[in-house]
């Protein structure tokens, strides 16, 4: 007994899809037929029609804070990944900042242990550079990497140190794992929640400027260069950064970065004014130049893929204010139709360019087998009305977390049914 998803629209190239069938078997993706008028015989199969709606691989984030051990408040594995299936994830990278962070074998089996018994999607953890992200003295890395780690990051954090980085580096390139790095100059950015531009000036805030992350890309492409590393850069955000990572590409080193949507969608002109901890996060939201630079970024391949950065945060810590408030918003249940919405229904970016970055891309960077809608691979699959209109109301999320600038954003393009491995994780009820 399997699955037959019956007209299926999938992405065939550019903004045209094909009509097919999919025979899903166990775990796996066991036919692909072109529809035709005659439906395949479904007798003692279940069912799923998806006349109409958009089918493809199960999206992949690669930045993610699912908040377990430590700030089950925020989050939890169980509430992050119902809440990343809502989005049409199905495999998620988590980020180690969490209470203790995942700095030890224990931690990473801990987070592990508890995706397998409480998750609903893959969950592969990364473990920090340094122990407690303190910047001082490198993790085990072999004994991570052994643990299920698969790659090493201090986010939350910029590594301060040149020599520390490098020694990551090295070490990192040695057993074949990347070095995914949160960029920022700590002596450039203390004070400061809001980036230097039209909004800190009104304000008269302390700005952070773009430098601040930008160092950081500039020094590590030279350290990716010295060691052989795969050099990851997390959330870019600036055309500076841009500008550096492109140069780097020209010349081969083994660079590869990833974007959020907030950073492709707004800029610091858009925050609505200094009472709503929503609009800050980090890095922060930068001038409609650096928002431009990154579009251009994500259309030419210097930014590989997109992620979400789900930081949930509760509603008491963001309503403390913005100076008082942690940095971080949610990015699950938002990311597709906000892309989808704002650059493919507008006719800036095709339907294949928007799946590939959120699919083959990350699995592509990141060595993952999932990735492909295709006969033999994982049945990782998500289900996308695309005509579907809503209004984005942070009620209606599975996270715990309620903390996005976008309320009320009416979308196009939300996930209707999600799939990992050939067992349906989440479905849209009918209200
Ligand atoms: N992005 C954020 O604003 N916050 C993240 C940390 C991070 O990604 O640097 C968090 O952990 O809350
Ligand atoms: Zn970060
Ligand atoms: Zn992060």
């Amino acid at each position: 007994m399997g699955i037959w998803i019956l007209n299926a629209q999938t992405v065939a190239s550019g903004n045209e899809v094909t009509k097919q069938h999919i025979y899903v078997e166990g775990q796996t993706i066991q036919q692909i037929i072109e529809a035709s008028d005659t439906l395949p015989d479904t007798t003692g199969h279940e069912v799923i029609d998806a006349a109409g709606k958009l089918v493809t691989a199960g999206l992949i984030d690669m930045h993610v804070h699912l908040r377990e051990p430590g700030f089950e408040y925020k989050e939890t594995i169980a509430s992050g990944t119902r809440s990343a299936a809502r989005g049409g994830f199905t495999t998620i990278a988590c980020m180690p900042n969490t209470r203790p962070v995942i700095d030890t074998v224990e931690t990473v089996q801990y987070v592990l242990n508890k995706a397998a018994t409480e998750g609903v999607v893959r969950v592969l953890p990364y473990a920090c550079i340094t122990k407690n992200e303190l910047g001082r003295e490198l993790t085990d890395f072999d004994a991570l990497k052994a643990a299920g780690a698969i790659g090493f990051t201090d986010d939350g954090v910029g590594v301060q140190n040149a020599q520390m980085m490098k020694d990551a580096m090295a070490k990192a390139a040695s057993i074949g794992l990347p070095i995914i790095a949160h960029c920022e100059d700590d002596t450039l950015t203390v004070g400061a929640w809001a980036s230097e531009g039209a909004f800190s000036r009104k304000h008269g805030l302390k700005g952070i400027p773009n430098e601040s992350e930008a160092i950081h890309v500039g020094r590590d492409v030279l350290l990716s260069e010295a060691t052989g590393a795969h050099y990851h850069v997390c959330h870019v955000s600036t055309e500076q950064s841009v500008r550096l990572i492109r140069h780097a590409k020209q010349f081969g080193i083994k660079v590869t970065a990833e974007v959020c949507p907030h950073h492709l969608l707004l800029s610091d002109e858009d925050i609505p004014g200094l009472d709503d901890a929503n609009w800050k996060m980090n890095p922060p939201l930068r001038t409609p130049r650096d928002v431009q630079a990154c579009i251009e970024g994500v259309q030419d391949g210097t930014l590989d893929i997109i992620v979400t950065d789900h930081a949930p945060h509760s509603d008491e810590e963001k309503a403390k204010g913005v100076n008082l408030a942690p940095f971080g918003i949610v990015g699950f249940e938002t990311a597709f139709p906000l892309l989808y919405t704002k650059f493919v229904a507008t006719g800036k970016w095709t339907l294949q360019f928007l799946v590939d970055k959120m699919t083959s891309l990350p699995a592509q960077v990141f060595g993952l087998e999932q990735g492909w809608l295709e006969v033999g691979k994982v049945a990782d699959i998500t289900i996308i009305d695309l005509q579907k209109e809503q209004a984005v109301d942070p009620a209606d999320f599975a996270s715990k977390g309620h903390n996005t600038p976008f309320i009320g954003w009416k979308l196009q393009g939300w996930p209707t049914l999600t799939m990992v491995g050939g067992k349906v994780v989440w479905i849209e009820t009918k209200e």
